[in-house]
């Protein structure tokens, strides 16, 4: 039989069955333990189940892809949600999401919730900004259901991530398109006094045939400390547009004969994106320069 990791606990793989069924607890087979380098909450694996009723795990099938922050194999869509109000959209951390999200390579869509909180042309504002740089994006109201069906496209057939700062309404939205799952939500400073010491362990839940979707816990701080400095220009999908600086190694900083500086002196490239880029330049430098000094 096949199914997909939907959680791991203890030792114990709990496998989503392809077709309806309840979730099986499992085991690994022990030859297949020493084969792999663990099996990841998104697996696609092949079980049986034993004389006891048990379950184990005997084969799994290539990943497609790793996401590292949740760990999650198999995602194919990260949605980035922001509010437009409450809390206020701050350019530079929705930057830092996006390029996190640039970064694993994994098709993204930034949703703007909490449109009911603004007016319709600030609204728009927002949402055409983050457009002309070249991203997917929905507006969306859990109070008034906006955008319901184009989310529930956006997810159908996929395994989703939904990503953002703490209580901008990934849960609530999450209800939204799958009332069954009936998430927890709530104000912003309780659910920060409950989630201070607990770690929520990674989870898929099933919200429709071969649909599923993880809940992350908000968070405000994330560290770049991964990337090459030289690497982050490629996470500004706008900057692409501008290729071949005189130096190929050029971080478009202080270097003579950069493009990218000037398609933003041009007005092709939005002042406020290459401010952002410097500020997380500045970020992914000094990283990387404290683990190779
Ligand atoms: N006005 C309005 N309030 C919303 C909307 N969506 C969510 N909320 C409220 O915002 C608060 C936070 O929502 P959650 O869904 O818990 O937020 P979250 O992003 O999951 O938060 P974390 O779990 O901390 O990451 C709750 O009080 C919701 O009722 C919306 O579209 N409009
Ligand atoms: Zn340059």
């Amino acid at each position: 039989m096949v199914g997909r990791v939907v959680r791991i606990i203890g030792g114990f793989y709990f496998v989503e069955p392809q077709t309806p069924g309840p979730i099986v607890e499992c085991a690994i087979r022990g030859r297949l333990k020493l084969k792999t380098q663990g099996i990841l909450v998104g697996d696609l694996v092949k079980y049986t189940i034993d004389e006891d009723g048990r379950g184990v795990i005997n084969e799994v099938e290539p990943r497609q892809s790793v996401l590292t922050r949740p760990y999650i194999a198999n995602v194919n869509r990260v949605v980035l949600v922001f509010a437009h109000c409450n809390p206020d959209p701050i350019p530079l951390l929705i930057d830092k999401f996006l390029v996190l999200s640039e970064a694993s390579g994994i098709p993204n869509l930034i949703v703007f919730n909490k449109t009911d909180l603004v007016a319709t042309g600030k609204a728009d504002k927002l949402a055409n900004k983050y457009r002309s740089y070249g991203y997917n994006v929905l507006c969306t109201s859990v109070r008034s259901n906006l955008g319901k069906r184009r989310l529930l496209q956006e997810v159908k057939g996929k395994v989703s991530v939904f990503a953002g700062p703490s209580g901008v309404g990934k849960s609530a939205l999450l209800n939204m398109i799958a009332p069954g799952l009936r998430l927890k939500t709530g104000a912003v400073s309780e659910k920060i006094g409950r989630g201070k010491h607990t770690t929520r362990e990674v989870q898929l839940l099933k919200i429709g045939p071969d649909s599923y979707v993880a809940d992350t816990p908000g968070f405000s701080q994330i560290a770049l400390d991964f990337m090459k400095p030289e690497a982050l220009a490629g996470y500004y999908p706008e900057f692409s547009a501008y290729p071949n600086c005189r130096f190929t190694s050029c971080l478009h900083e202080t270097e003579p004969d950069c493009r990218i500086k000037g398609a933003v002196s041009a007005g092709l490239i939005a002042a406020e994106r290459y401010q952002s880029y410097l500020e997380l330049l500045a970020e992914v430098k000094g990283y990387w320069e404290k683990r190779y000094r």
